[in-house]
């Protein structure tokens, strides 16, 4: 699939409560990890929306419904700007494995192991994503990667960084 009918976005909403300020603006390089995140997962698609802030994407159906209300903003704007689809990740993470679109699209939904932000999600489930986001354990990425009739891809032999707390941050930095 080419990289320029597939949109990225990156979730960036939340509260930052282990990180203890917003995560998204913390430096890394002198950048922030949320100019990290953009950059890496560009060169894989032909948009990059950012979900859950100020001057992004307002969240579906409405703030604070966690990652998924950011994912359904991006399906929704998929939809309207014709992409086939959204390939997802986080603010906190830095790194995009340049091998994950051809891992996961092609997949009916799909999120890698252990790292459920990191997903492929056609735009066609928008809908079922807002009955998801309407019922009981609406929260869960498992539960609607399920109802999606996806599954979790496994990535071997990558260390993927993610940012919750300010020392994981620190490690990051020490590491380089
Ligand atoms: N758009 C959007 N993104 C979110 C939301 N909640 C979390 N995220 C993003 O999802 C990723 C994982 O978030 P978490 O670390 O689990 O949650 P958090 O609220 O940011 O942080 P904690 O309060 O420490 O759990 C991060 O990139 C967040 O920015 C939300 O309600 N909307």
């Amino acid at each position: 699939m080419s990289t320029q009918i597939v949109l990225g976005a990156v979730l960036a909403g939340g509260r930052s409560s282990r990180f203890g300020s917003d995560k998204a603006l913390a430096l890394l390089n002198g950048r922030t990890l949320l100019d990290h995140a953009i950059a890496a997962i560009s060169p894989h698609v032909g948009q990059v929306v950012v979900c859950g802030r100020a001057g992004g994407l307002a969240d579906r159906p409405q703030p604070d419904m966690g990652p998924l209300g950011g994912l359904n903003a991006a399906l929704y704007h998929a939809v309207d700007h014709g992409f086939a689809g959204v390939l997802t990740t986080g603010c906190d993470m830095p790194v995009y494995p340049a091998q994950l679109p051809a891992l996961l699209i092609g997949e009916r939904a799909a999120v890698v192991e252990g790292q459920p932000l990191l997903g492929w999600w056609p735009a066609p489930l928008a809908p079922m994503l807002d009955a998801h986001l309407a019922g009981e354990n609406n929260r869960s990425i498992r539960g609607c990667l399920e109802a999606a009739g996806g599954r979790a891809v496994p990535l071997e032999g990558i260390a993927l960084p993610n940012i919750n707390r300010p020392q994981d941050l620190a490690a990051l930095q020490k590491a380089q």
